[in-house]
């Protein structure tokens, strides 16, 4: 990929620097409830403040499509923000226009201002040509620290880089790094573990990984698929009728690449999508008509930890069960933990298996946990990032 100019190639004292950042994070009755993405932007603030550059900071929060929703107001992500900088960051009740240019002319150096949420204007989702000149006119320089948003082509992300010198964060570029080596040169057996609802949103994920990786682990809803493309009974489970070819047609791939491909060898069914159902472990092949399948089993527990403690580098991306049920969680928990113990190089990517390692609180025994769910998956599909490819080259 072609070199992209990043924030340490630029002199930014005393320049108005707008950066772009990924502030989508939960939040419950106005409150941040997981600041991983916050936490995750800091050393680029940091930085910026230290080179005396004029903090402009921009975010989308949640799909407010093009309109203000109060519930969507980006203020509690500056005030988060405040507390871990141990300094002030001044909220804005909107992203362009007058007033936000009269708080900018009054900044300082090392001042940081959080405009609201962009996705109030309809143009941001559009990558509108008339709003990213209006951002760009905030600021002398761009820089995009949102790797969460970076497969996103709107106005901030990818529009305004086109009237800028546009520069990568921090976060970026050890997003890209991580993510980008891990592909490029990994170290072997390489394993990529694939969870998750639907095939449909993985097969490019998938289809990429299986011209990379040594052995390929499938689980979650999505196995379900492949199960009955083999041709056994999968009852009620999770399936997509459309895609048996396409699932066959994987395996058969696998099998020519030589790459190492497991599918679950048995499951724990239930007799209704419930965290009362009653529930069984049954082997892969015997799974009963009117049951479906929720987690992996036990087997396949010991298989996949086991494929996991002898690579040298595991990159996962979806869980192996309905893990918010704690009836069916066990998939997923043992496979975080077999992540965290094994000496391999561990990448997370994202979404909900980042959840998933948080919640089974081992996320400190993780290597790489990417902020960008879909980013992530993105860049594993080997697709261009517009967030990426629009910053200035090197
Ligand atoms: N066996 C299963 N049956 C139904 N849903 C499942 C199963 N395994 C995992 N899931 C669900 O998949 C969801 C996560 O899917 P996600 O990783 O976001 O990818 P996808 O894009 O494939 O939906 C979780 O909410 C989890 O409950
Ligand atoms: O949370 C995000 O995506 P992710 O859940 O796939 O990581 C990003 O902030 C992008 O948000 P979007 O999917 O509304 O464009």
């Amino acid at each position: 990929m072609q070199q992209k100019m990043t924030m340490k190639d630029l002199d930014l004292k005393g320049k108005r620097v707008f950066c772009r950042v990924d502030f989508n994070v939960p939040m419950s009755e106005g409150k941040v409830t997981d600041d991983t993405r916050i936490r995750a932007a800091v050393p680029t603030i940091e930085y910026l403040v230290e080179q005396g550059a004029k903090v402009i900071l921009a975010s989308h929060l949640g799909r407010p499509k093009g309109e203000v929703n109060e519930e969507m107001r980006l203020a509690a992500t500056g005030v988060r923000l405040g507390e871990l900088l141990h300094k002030e960051v001044k909220s804005l009740n909107e992203s362009i226009g007058e007033e936000v240019e009269k708080e900018i002319s009054s900044m300082q150096e090392g001042d940081i201002v959080l405009l609201e949420n962009v996705r109030f204007h309809a143009g941001e989702e559009k990558n509108d040509e008339e709003l990213s000149k209006a951002f760009a006119s905030l600021a002398d320089v761009f820089v995009n620290d949102a790797f969460g948003a970076a497969h996103r082509a709107h106005a901030s992300t990818a529009g305004i880089a086109s009237h800028l010198p546009a520069v990568s964060g921090l976060l970026l570029e050890k997003e890209l790094d991580v993510l980008g080596k891990a592909l490029s040169e990994p170290d072997r057996p390489f394993t990529a573990i694939i969870g998750g609802a639907k095939v449909k949103d993985k097969i490019g994920v998938i289809d990429h990984l299986l011209d990379k990786v040594d052995n390929l682990i499938i689980g979650g809803g999505l196995s379900y698929t492949f199960i009955k493309a083999q041709g056994y009974e999968i009852g009620d489970s999770l399936v997509e009728e459309d895609k048996l070819d396409l699932a066959n047609s994987f395996i058969e791939k696998a099998k020519q690449k030589g790459v190492k491909f497991y599918l679950p060898v048995d499951a724990t069914v239930a007799n209704e999508f419930s965290k009362d159902a009653e529930t069984k472990s049954v082997k892969i092949t015997e799974i009963p008509a009117d049951w479906m399948g929720l987690d992996i089993g036990p087997e396949t527990v010991a298989l996949y930890s086991d494929v996991i403690k002898n690579s040298k580098l595991i990159i996962w991306n979806g869980p192996m069960g309905v893990f918010e049920m704690p009836a069916f969680e066990n998939g997923t928990k043992s496979v975080a933990k077999a992540m965290a113990e094994t000496s391999g190089y561990t990448v997370i990517g994202g979404g909900d298996s980042a959840a998933a390692v948080e919640k089974f609180d081992v996320a400190e025994k993780m290597d790489h946990i990417s902020t960008g769910g879909g980013a992530s998956l993105e860049f594993m599909e080997g697709k261009d990032l517009p967030g990426v490819s629009a910053l200035t080259d090197k």
